[in-house]
């Protein structure tokens, strides 16, 4: 994962004024890229940038060495692929000839598919998982399984580059850790270099090989974990009532807390959901509360005294404090 597949030089995007300046990045074959920021700060211009969709404000995009402003849109189709989150209308044809839409770069007649577009069309739809869909209609599937379907459209076009904006943004919880978990895959086993959106910021954390993060005008690169620390990502994220909570590993509400409780747990997934319980009711939980919660054995006591549920729990804390 040495080579260098894509050079930026000084680029400035926008429309009639800068949106970010000063971009300045270098990717290797293979890398998975996070591109993230607030809502409005250019990640999908930067993305239809890339793929020759928005003029360059100024400065010079380079892949595999060649400016891109030389290519043809053909050639660009052949080594770029994209997905866009914004699903506009499908036509009503079956799911496996949408995916052969990625092979159409390579053909100037669309009924020529050989057997080697058929096998790229096959694995695709394998590799999404979404074989059982082949032959429902584009237009019939919901939100999710079309994202699904667009997926593997790009992944058919077989490009050096996939571009991807907000991916995963129509998918259920277990799809968005599958698309993550298969383009970070496949970035590591085929040597597909993937840019990829997302407001998923610990998806993209945890998965990308570096951070694009836009900031206000500013384009910053690096180590995701060192963007994250230096730029202070969190923090910038978080607002007045709700913050990062590094121990959870997640954005938490901040409650109001006016009254104090000693929560004794066991470290299960009852104690979890029973410290939840009480902050959202806005209790903070304290060692120096003579209040006492004891969670222990999948049972809930105040004090000795053993509780029947969470909501039992709640009344009678409320009426103790
Ligand atoms: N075609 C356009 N003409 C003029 N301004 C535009 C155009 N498209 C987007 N913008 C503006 O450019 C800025 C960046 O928009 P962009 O969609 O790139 O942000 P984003 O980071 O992708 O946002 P989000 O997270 O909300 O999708 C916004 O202020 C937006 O209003």
């Amino acid at each position: 994962m040495n080579e260098s597949i894509l050079h930026i030089n000084n680029l400035s995007i926008g429309y009639s004024k800068p949106i970010c300046s000063n971009i300045q990045a270098n990717v290797k074959k293979g890398e998975l890229v996070g591109l993230t920021g607030k809502n409005g700060s250019g990640k999908s211009t930067l993305i239809r940038s890339l793929l020759g969709l928005e003029l360059l404000l100024s400065g010079e995009i380079f892949l595999q060495g060649e400016n891109l402003k030389n290519w043809e849109v053909k050639k660009r189709s052949q080594k770029i692929a994209a997905v866009f989150s914004r699903l506009n209308q499908v036509p009503a044809i079956p799911v496996f000839d949408l995916v052969a839409l990625g092979r159409l770069p390579f053909h100037s007649n669309f009924s020529k598919l050989n057997s080697n577009d058929k096998d790229w069309i096959h694995h695709a739809i394998e590799l999404v998982g979404i074989v059982d869909l082949k032959n429902r209609f584009a237009n019939q599937l919901s939100d999710g399984q079309l994202q699904m379907v667009m997926i593997a459209r790009a992944l058919a076009q077989d490009t050096e580059l996939v571009l991807m904006d907000e991916p995963t943004s129509h998918l259920d919880i277990e799809n968005q850790f599958k698309i993550f978990e298969l383009i970070h895959k496949l970035s590591e086993e085929t040597e597909k270099t993937f840019i990829v959106a997302s407001h998923q910021i610990e998806l993209v954390l945890q998965n990308a090989s570096q951070i694009w993060w836009l900031d206000d005008g500013e384009f910053h690169a690096g180590l995701p974990e060192q963007i994250a620390y230096e730029q202070q990502i969190f923090e910038k994220l978080s607002q007045e009532k709700i913050r990062f909570d590094y121990a959870m590993g997640s954005f938490r509400f901040q409650h109001l807390k006016n009254k104090k409780v000693n929560l004794v747990t066991d470290g299960s997934d009852l104690a979890y959901w029973v410290k939840h319980a009480l902050e959202r009711n806005g209790f903070e939980v304290s060692n120096d509360s003579a209040l006492k919660v004891i969670v222990n054995k999948g049972f809930v006591y105040l004090d000795d005294f053993k509780l029947k549920s969470l909501r039992s729990l709640i009344e009678k804390i409320n009426k103790n404090e």
